[in-house]
């Protein structure tokens, strides 16, 4: 098979970022995919639905002319967050989730979460209203190895909070862990993961080997190859629990470059091209189209999109090393492999 056309995919976890960056970034994912799901971690984070609101307008306002791409955007929760404005931006269209950060987890998380019973009239007015909550399942704690974090995680905070608030539906963002595709995999009909691209190709490896590399550091951090097989395994499954959330994240060169690096994986120029890759590597091109395209928007229980995309197959695909923005070149993921699968214009 040397083409296959796919319903046009959405992205359910994406960082556009804000200010001069925003106008380098988003025609990148507006290029591929139909909708994302956008992170509120700004800084400021986006916590108000006038926020929300004024920070949608700047995404279409940084649009290249005629897309299509529609941001759904998502509420920071924090422990001061007013359940009635979280419940009136998703009725009248504005929000589609909710973010919890647990504090301290990750980019710009410091206003999230730190005590989650504070968190408990929000998470229960959620359920009531059918407000999905996208969750970084990491826990904090510095007893904890990092590798770790996730599986704790899932223990500690997130299974209780699910146990104490029946009909909450949660999304356990970018697993990285088979603990976390087990628990996915179990979760029945309110449960989703979404799972990111570089985690299909990369364990701690890629990180850590021959130098430290810092543009394969993301969080959660990488696993051993055995957890990375495990992803592939769900992703490729067509198992209607998991479905794509690129989280692609840029920063500039020099904060990745950095003696103390940032974290994040810039994915989203050749995600698409990396996908069918690793989909067709796995003998699994048939379940491209439910991963990227069928699962989120079902989990999310908004329509797939009418449009489609054809993928073709050919001599390996070129794309740029860097994205340059208003505040400076973005690098993008290198998959270190070969790729011959192209977006057909
Ligand atoms: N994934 C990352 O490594 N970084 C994300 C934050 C996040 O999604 O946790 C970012 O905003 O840079
Ligand atoms: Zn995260
Ligand atoms: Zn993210």
């Amino acid at each position: 098979m040397d083409s296959i056309t796919l319903r046009r995919p959405d992205d359910w976890h994406l960082h556009l970022r804000d200010g001069a960056m925003l106008a380098g970034i988003a025609p990148e994912s507006a290029r591929h995919f139909g909708r994302a799901i956008i992170m509120p971690n700004l800084v400021p984070p986006v916590v108000t639905g006038a926020q929300a609101q004024a920070y949608k307008d700047r995404i279409l306002a940084a649009l290249p002319a005629g897309s299509g791409f529609a941001p759904l955007m998502t509420l920071y929760l924090t422990e001061e967050s007013d359940p009635a404005d979280i419940v009136a931006a998703h009725q009248s269209g504005l929000i589609t989730a909710v973010k919890l950060y647990p504090a301290g987890a990750t980019t710009n998380s410091t206003s999230g979460v730190r005590d989650f019973d504070k968190v408990r009239p929000v998470l229960e007015a959620m359920a009531e209203n059918g407000i999905p909550l996208c969750v970084h399942g990491e826990v904090v704690d510095s007893d904890i190895d990092i590798f770790d974090r996730e599986a704790v995680f899932i223990d500690r905070v997130l299974d209780p909070i699910r146990q104490r608030t029946p009909g909450l539906r949660v999304i356990m963002e970018h697993i990285t862990t088979s603990q976390g595709v087990d628990y996915a995999r179990a979760g029945g009909d309110d449960l989703g993961a979404t799972i990111t691209t570089h985690h299909l190709v990369i364990n701690r490896n890629a990180i850590l080997v021959g130098g430290i590399k810092p543009h394969y550091y993301c969080l959660p951090v990488a696993k051993r190859e055995e957890h990375r097989l495990a992803l592939r395994a769900a992703a490729t499954s067509g198992d209607a629990s998991f479905f794509l959330g690129t989280d692609s994240a840029p920063h500039i060169d020099p904060l990745k470059e950095n003696g103390c690096g940032c974290a994040g994986c810039f994915t989203a120029t050749n995600t698409m091209s990396i996908l069918a890759e690793v989909f067709e590597q796995d003998g699994a091109l048939n379940q491209l189209e439910a991963f990227a395209s069928l699962n989120g928007p079902a989990f999310y229980r908004l329509p797939s999109n009418d449009d489609t995309i054809t993928l073709t197959k050919g001599a390996p695909v070129t794309y740029p090393a860097k994205i340059e923005t208003g505040d400076g070149p973005v690098t993008v993921f290198d998959p270190m492999m070969p790729l011959h699968w192209r977006v057909a214009d």
